[in-house]
């Protein structure tokens, strides 16, 4: 029997003929209260709509990508909802939670911690994968079709949890991923923390080990823009690019010249990803 959670609305703004609504309500896998936001486009009003997931990046929580990506106007005309999570759970002071950008509050990674204090709260893989999806399907009229996208880390989060849960999401998409988290410095100062020395445990939650071990046949479509400044250090595209092609992987990889880590990429390129999974949502099963 599956409880029906109970959501508090926080906010909700008319936009393009739907809704764009933020809710807060209590997380039982993370153990703290989280913040939501779901773009709800005018089709929902009278029929079922399949929902993109939207997983930010460092530092971010449910409202960057509403604000900056410019996704609205064209998530209506397609009739496709946008559920975007928060990045970490909230209103915790764990010790060091809070002092750098890249670990702790605003840095998830979409991992279940299994050390102390992080294991207590830090299991954001549930939530996006268990928790939120069973929130979501109660609570809004959705048609059981999902696609999942990000950024960055968020990026590495949409292109872990495909790969893990074939047939699940009609189609997966990343802006400039962190391709291969176990050997890049924001990977290995997460995964330690949180998952302990054992290098073992971190390759279930590694793109390219993913693709490397055949755990899945989807494609991959990611946009990098080459003027990224973590592009060398931290999302090593060529890493997932050379993976793909040793492995018979479907891989969409373009890189745009000139463009940098920012929302102002995400933004020239949304449509591009916002119309390759409308064409897969829709698609006749
Ligand atoms: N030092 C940068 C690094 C973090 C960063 O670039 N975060 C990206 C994701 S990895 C982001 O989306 N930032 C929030 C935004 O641009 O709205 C910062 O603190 O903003």
């Amino acid at each position: 029997m599956t409880m029906t959670e109970s959501l508090e609305l926080v906010s909700e703004t008319k936009c393009f003929d739907g809704w764009l609504k933020r809710y807060k309500h209590h997380s039982r896998a993370l153990d703290c209260e989280m913040i939501f936001a779901i773009y709800l486009p005018p089709q929902a009003e009278s029929e079922r709509v399949p929902l993109l997931w939207w997983l930010s990046g460092l530092t971010c929580n449910d409202e960057n990508f509403m604000q900056k990506a410019g996704a609205q106007k064209l998530a209506s005309q397609l009739g496709i909802a946008i559920l975007c999570p928060d990045t970490s759970p909230r209103g915790l002071d764990l010790p060091g939670e809070h002092d750098s950008y890249d670990f702790g509050s605003g840095a998830g990674f979409y991992v279940n911690a299994t050390q102390e204090p992080w294991s207590r709260h830090y299991r954001m893989y549930d939530y996006v994968t268990e928790e939120l999806p069973s929130v979501a399907r109660q609570h809004f009229p959705l048609n059981g079709r999902e696609s999942i996208s990000g950024h960055s880390m968020g990026g590495h989060g949409a292109l872990i949890l495909a790969l893990r849960h074939p047939g699940r999401y009609s189609s997966v998409s990343a802006f400039s991923p962190v391709v291969n988290p176990i050997d890049s410095p924001w990977g290995k100062k997460a995964f330690s923390n949180y998952l302990g020395e054992d290098k073992g445990a971190w390759t279930q939650y590694d793109a390219c080990e993913l693709v490397a071990k055949g755990a899945s046949s989807q494609p991959l479509f990611v946009d990098q823009g080459e003027a990224d400044n973590f592009l060398e250090e931290q999302l090593k595209p060529e890493r997932l690019e050379a993976v793909c092609e040793e492995h018979d992987h479907p891989l969409t990889l373009r890189r745009h010249p000139g463009y940098d880590h920012s929302y102002f990429f995400i933004a020239t390129f949304i449509d591009d990803h916002l119309r390759y999974h409308a064409e897969h949502l829709h698609k006749k099963r």
